[in-house]
């Protein structure tokens, strides 16, 4: 199966196999949502049925609580754990500083929510989601059903009042249908081209009635490790100011690779 990932499904692999490597023993661990994410919940799933690792995931997602089962890792709840050691997960983009965009798969709140109750939140990612400036990923915003579309126009009245480049929102779909996150809500995809100021932006989206959350991570993530499609990554430390160099193998003998899902 290794032959057939692409380098960028190769450097998801990567960063989430040495991300997996900071998971001690004992260590309660948020457990992202999407394709970077199920390649760590894979991961661990190896480490605990080959070398005994014993750890409490709280997934992100229904999706991310599936696989974690899958492969024998014992999941708990948020409220069950209370705390957690750290949450590693993928994003959609990260800047410099470690803010990120997220919610791409539509999981940006249990996602948000379990970074914040973490010690640290370390992100997989591809190089490829390295940004200078966040926004050209549409944000994803979180919505109640009830009066999405006053609230969609509240949301495009206020990127105009803070003069945001691009101002179009578009309702997610699934489909036909509207897109219903795991909480029962709907996400409006924010097209901005360019976010000046992110900060400001993820906390003016939050005072709008009806908005649940925003995709906008800032000064939640800690660590970013970056994966290339050669087996290279890096590891990048905001707290330190530090940036480790290290190169990982293909594993193409295990079983990984048998079950591509996501
Ligand atoms: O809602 C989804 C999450 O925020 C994901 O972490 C994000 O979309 C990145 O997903 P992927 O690893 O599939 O690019």
């Amino acid at each position: 199966m290794t032959g057939e990932l692409s380098p960028i499904d190769k450097a998801k692999f990567v960063a989430a196999k040495r991300a997996a490597e900071m998971v001690e023993d004992g260590m309660r661990v948020g457990l992202g949502t999407g394709s970077t994410a199920a390649w760590l919940v894979r991961c661990l799933g190896e480490m605990v049925r080959s070398e005994g690792l014993r750890i409490k995931g709280v997934p992100t997602s229904t999706r991310t609580a599936e696989l974690a089962r899958e492969v024998g890792i014992d999941i708990i709840s948020l409220d069950e754990a209370k705390w957690l050691d750290l949450t590693i997960d993928g994003a959609d983009e990260f800047d410099g500083d470690l803010n990120l965009i997220k919610g791409g798969g539509g999981a940006l709140l249990q996602e948000k929510i379990v970074a914040t109750a973490s010690d640290r939140m370390v992100v997989i990612a591809d190089k490829a989601k390295e940004v200078e400036t966040l926004g050209a990923f549409p944000l994803p915003v979180e919505v109640i059903p009830f009066g999405w579309q006053t609230t969609q126009a509240l949301v495009e009245e206020t990127l105009v009042a803070m003069n945001v480049m691009g101002r179009k929102t578009t309702l997610r779909m699934n489909g036909d249908a509207a897109f219903v996150t795991d909480e029962g809500n709907h996400i409006l995809d924010l097209h901005l081209n360019r976010i000046g100021n992110a900060r400001q932006l993820a906390l003016v989206m939050n005072q709008i009635p009806g908005v649940v959350e925003n995709g906008l991570f800032i000064d939640i993530c800690d660590t970013v490790v970056v994966g290339y499609g050669d087996g290279k990554v890096e590891v990048r430390d905001i707290n330190e100011g530090t940036i480790e160099t290290d190169r990982l193998e293909f594993m193409e003998s295990d079983n990984l690779f048998a079950d591509l899902g996501d």
